[in-house]
C-alpha cells in the first residue's frame, strides 16, 4: 500500500494524491489533526465517519463499482457537477435535484465539513488528503443514497484531482502531465458517477459571479482570482479526466437557460443508459 510520504518522483507524487487508495490510514491521520480519536479498529471516532470506513473497509476488497452501486440502475443515477469556482455549481446542483426530486450531496460530505477550515490551514498535501478521503465517504452516501432517488453531487473527485494537478504543477496548461497521463483517471477503487458536469463560463463573467456572491474567500479561490495560470491549469485538467471524461456545459446563459440544457443531457444520457442495459439484458 503507498504511505503518506512515499512518492519518489513529482509524478508519483501527483499519482499519489490525486488518486489515494490509501483512505483509511489517510482517515487515522486527518483523524489526528482534527483532534478526533480512533477505535480499537484505527478508524476515525466520528459517527458518519467511523460508519463509512467501515462499509468501504468492507467493499474495498471488492469491486466499487459493484457494491457501491445503486439497485435500480434502469432510472437512477449520480451525477457530479464541477467546475472553477462562482460558475453556477451549487445554484445548478440544487436546481437539477428540485426538477428531479433526487437527492442533493456534496463534497466534502457534510459529517467532515466542519473541519474544512483546519484542514484549509494545514500543508497542501493535508489538505488534499482531506477532501480525498471526503470523496470516499461521501462514495458510501452516493451508494446509499441512489437506491432512492437520483443523486446530484455538488464536487467530487475530479475537483480534488484538477485542484491537486495545478497545484503541483507550475507554468502554462503545456506544463500539465499529458493528455493520456494516467492522473486524469478515475481511481480504480472509487464509485463512478454516471454523468460529469463541467461547467464553464469565461473568467470576466466568472469574477462578476464570485463578486455577487459576496461569501469570504478561500486562500485557494484566492489564488484563483490572482493567478490566471492556475485557473488555465485547473479547468484544463478538468478536460482532460477521463472514464469518466467531464461534459463541458456553456454556463453563461442564464440559470433557467443552463438548467434546461443539463435536464437534456441527463435525459439523453438516460435514454443511453436504459438502451444499453436493453441491449445487454437481451
Ligand atoms: N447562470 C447564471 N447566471 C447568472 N448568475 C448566476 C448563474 N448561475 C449562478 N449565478 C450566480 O453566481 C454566483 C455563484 O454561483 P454558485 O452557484 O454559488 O457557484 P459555485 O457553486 O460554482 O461556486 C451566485 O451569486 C449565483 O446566484
Ligand atoms: N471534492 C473536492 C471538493 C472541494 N475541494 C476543494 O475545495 C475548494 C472549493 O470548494 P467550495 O465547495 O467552497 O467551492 P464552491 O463550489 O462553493 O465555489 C476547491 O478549491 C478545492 O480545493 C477539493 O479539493 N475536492
Amino acid at each position: 500500500m503507498a504511505r503518506l510520504g512515499s512518492a519518489r518522483t513529482h509524478r508519483d507524487a501527483l499519482r499519489f494524491w490525486t488518486r489515494l487508495g490509501t483512505v483509511r490510514l489517510d482517515l487515522i491521520r486527518l483523524g489526528r489533526i482534527a483532534g478526533i480519536g480512533e477505535t480499537p479498529q484505527g478508524f476515525v471516532e466520528v459517527d458518519c465517519i467511523t460508519e463509512s470506513t467501515r462499509d468501504l473497509a468492507n467493499s474495498m476488497s471488492k469491486s466499487p463499482q459493484q457494491v457501491l452501486k445503486g439497485k435500480d440502475e434502469d432510472v437512477l443515477f449520480n451525477i457530479p457537477n464541477v467546475g472553477l469556482d462562482a460558475t453556477g455549481k451549487t445554484t445548478v446542483t440544487q436546481a437539477v435535484k428540485d426538477a428531479l426530486n433526487g437527492i442533493l450531496l456534496r463534497s466534502p460530505p457534510a459529517c467532515i465539513s466542519q473541519w474544512r477550515t483546519v484542514f484549509d490551514d494545514e500543508p497542501t498535501p493535508i489538505k488534499r488528503a482531506f477532501y480525498a478521503a471526503g470523496n470516499y465517504i461521501l462514495a458510501s452516501e452516493i451508494a446509499k443514497a441512489s437506491t432512492q432517488a437520483p443523486v446530484i453531487i455538488d464536487r467530487y473527485w475530479h475537483s480534488t484531482a484538477a485542484y491537486a494537478i495545478a497545484t503541483e504543477t507550475s507554468g502554462k496548461v503545456q506544463d500539465l502531465p499529458p493528455a493520456q497521463d494516467e492522473v486524469y483517471q478515475w481511481p480504480e477503487d472509487l464509485l463512478k458517477p454516471d454523468l460529469v458536469l463541467l461547467l464553464t463560463v469565461d473568467p470576466e463573467e466568472r469574477v462578476r459571479r464570485l463578486q455577487h456572491r459576496g461569501l469570504e474567500k478561500t486562500k485557494e479561490e484566492a489564488e484563483l482570482e490572482a493567478n490566471s495560470l492556475f485557473r488555465q491549469r485547473v479547468e484544463e485538467s478538468y478536460k482532460r479526466m477521463v472514464n469518466p471524461v467531464c461534459q463541458e456545459v456553456d454556463a453563461s446563459p442564464s440559470k433557467e437557460e443552463v438548467v434546461k440544457t443539463v435536464l437534456q443531457l441527463i435525459e439523453k444520457h438516460c435514454a443511453l443508459k436504459k438502451q444499453l442495459l436493453n441491449c445487454s439484458s437481451t
